[in-house]
């Protein structure tokens, strides 16, 4: 693993709004199978840093690098395309429509066949396949043909978490993926990414305050404060660290231990 190319790298990564300096200079590498977790208190800059990673914002200055391809420039939508995959707290799906159609879009988005008139109907066909066994892979299936404005807010979660699959991107980027949602539906999320990282041929990027979860998923730890990286290594190496015991002590007392 240590000889294979990043799948995704940052270099000196960094955005200053006015004088203050959100992200600044984050250098890292992530390799493919891995499951990285970024932690650091609030304000530290993960949700800014994975704006930068994504395309939401723009660097002030630094690289963003997918198989060496400086994706620094392009728009948000060029680098989903190229394989970087964000879950976004909801505002990627259509309220008006329903679950198993949310879904049906996001596959078709992905399926360029040639519009032979035989191959279409075969193609729809496979594009509702793929869509209704998404649902059911987050547990969804008895909601397809619920409108998305009347889910729950767990529901929507996990719906978003089929669009992302449906996309087959070789990033995974999850912004606090459990959060809002009740004690119950949290496992099947987990177990979600939890899967993903088994498949041992993506790079998984997550951002989550519970230090349970934190625990239980990552490879690897990465974590910010003001903005910089303080520490970034192996699990219960990073979390007894002095520097983020000290950081969570500051900021969210009792969550790192
Ligand atoms: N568009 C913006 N303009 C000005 N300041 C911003 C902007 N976006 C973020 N910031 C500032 O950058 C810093 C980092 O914010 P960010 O939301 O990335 O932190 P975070 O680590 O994700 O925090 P949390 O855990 O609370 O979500 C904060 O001080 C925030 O106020």
């Amino acid at each position: 693993m240590a000889f294979e190319q990043p799948v995704l790298e940052t270099r000196n990564l960094s955005i200053h709004f006015g004088g203050h300096k959100a992200v600044n200079d984050v250098s890292c590498q992530f390799h493919r199978g891995t499951l990285t977790t970024i932690v650091g208190p609030n304000g530290a800059g993960k949700t800014t840093w994975f704006n930068l990673l994504s395309g939401q914002l723009r660097a002030s200055h630094g690289k963003v690098l997918l198989h060496g391809e400086d994706l620094t420039s392009m728009s948000a939508s060029a680098r989903a395309d190229k394989g970087l995959g964000r879950a976004f707290q909801l505002t990627n799906l259509f309220p008006g429509l329903s679950a198993l159609e949310n879904v049906r879009l996001a596959v078709a988005s992905q399926h360029h066949t040639g519009h032979v008139f035989w191959q279409v109907s075969a193609r729809r066909r496979d594009i509702a396949d793929r869509a209704y066994e998404l649902l059911q892979t987050v547990s969804l299936a008895h909601r397809a043909d619920n409108l998305v404005a009347n889910l729950p807010h767990g529901d929507q979660r996990k719906l978003e978490v089929a669009l992302l699959l449906a996309l087959e991107p070789e990033v995974f980027m999850f912004d606090e993926p459990t959060a809002g949602m009740s004690v119950d539906e949290v496992p099947v999320i987990l177990e979600l990414i939890a899967e993903i990282k088994a498949r041992k041929d993506k790079v998984v990027l997550l951002v989550e305050h519970k230090m349970d979860v934190v625990r239980s998923l990552s490879d690897r730890i990465v974590v910010l404060h003001n903005g910089e990286l303080v520490a970034d290594g192996e699990p219960a190496e990073v979390i007894a660290s002095p520097v983020v015991q000290e950081a969570y002590l500051g900021a969210t007392q009792g969550e790192a231990s």
